[in-house]
């Protein structure tokens, strides 16, 4: 992407402007009445929001991030597609899949009525992503800095036969202290733990962090709530078209274990992503398109 080429077309004066991020990556910049966020236009990655009277970003990124082609960004929002978590199939291609490691096209910047500012992000098929998935596609990320963050992700089957696919919006939040942390809005719910076997159990009141946590909660539409006391704030999340919630937390080993994450790092962040996971999986008819829309908002109630 020429970054001057891209002022030229996208730029907004005062509140949008691209500039050469670190590594390199081209990073668009929103600077509006209601926040300051940041949007990798490599991965298609939203990487900081701050709300003008918000102490701390709602976003948390890895000190030991890398910035570099070919590798995924630890932190932010990153995008899990076409699949979420290992591969599938089994064939040795990357967790996760691809489009967290490719270069998106910034397709559109505006700024909307109330004077939030919407991005728009695009990728689609080549004869790289051909060879990891023989799928015709086309990729938006639709992302809205105002008083809340807004991000959607809508999938479009250009092709001629079905696809299915899993996918997250693979959100790291910043967090005071994960040991005082809470995710509430989950209670009842069935999930899968993906630590140890793969068991499914019931989570019985709100979710507590004490150790490693990685589970995918199944059949939920309901909004949650991360309550953060140690930053005396309350993160707010909303989804639609999206049955299926990740909650990980690495804790000390798997932090141990990550090059690209701090040791301590664990006790600042934690994921709750909003997916279509496990069972809940997406098939698009020919033709046909799926949204999977965020919001987040942080409260101090
Ligand atoms: O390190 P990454 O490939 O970005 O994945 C980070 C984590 O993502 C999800 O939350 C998965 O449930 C975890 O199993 C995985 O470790």
């Amino acid at each position: 992407m020429d970054i001057d080429q891209a002022n030229e077309e996208f730029g907004i004066p005062g509140s949008v402007q691209i500039c050469a991020g670190r590594g390199d990556l081209p990073l668009i910049i929103v600077d509006n009445a209601f926040a300051r966020a940041e949007i990798s236009a490599y991965a298609g990655q939203v990487l900081s929001y701050c709300p003008e009277d918000a102490e701390a970003d709602l976003l948390f990124v890895s000190r030991e991030a890398r910035f570099q082609r070919g590798q995924a960004i630890k932190g932010g929002i990153p995008v899990c597609w076409p699949w979420f978590g290992p591969d599938p199939e089994v064939l040795g291609r990357p967790d996760h899949g691809f489009v967290r490691t490719r270069q998106w096209t910034l397709l559109l910047t505006e700024v909307m009525a109330d004077g939030a500012v919407r991005i728009r992000l695009g990728i689609t098929d080549d004869a790289a992503s051909r060879a990891l998935w023989p799928h015709a596609f086309a990729l938006e990320l639709e992302v809205t800095i105002g008083r809340t963050l807004e991000v959607a992700l809508v999938s479009r089957n250009p092709g001629d036969a079905p696809v299915t696919l899993t996918q997250a919006l693979h959100a790291y939040f910043r967090i005071g202290n994960i040991r005082q942390a809470q995710v509430l809005g989950l209670a009842g719910h069935e999930y899968i733990d993906k630590v140890g076997e793969a068991v499914r159990r019931r989570q019985s009141g709100p979710v507590n962090f004490d150790g490693p946590v990685n589970r995918i909660y199944v059949d939920t539409l309901d909004g949650l709530i991360i309550d953060d006391p140690a930053l005396g704030r309350r993160i707010h999340i909303e989804r639609e078209g999206s049955r299926s919630v990740v909650v990980w937390n690495p804790w000390i080993g798997q932090a141990q274990a990550m090059a690209d994450f701090g040791d301590d790092e664990y006790s600042a962040m934690l994921c709750v992503e909003s997916a279509n996971a496990g069972d809940d999986e997406v098939t698009l008819a020919p033709g046909a398109s799926h949204r999977l829309a965020t919001r987040y908002a942080i409260r101090s109630d």
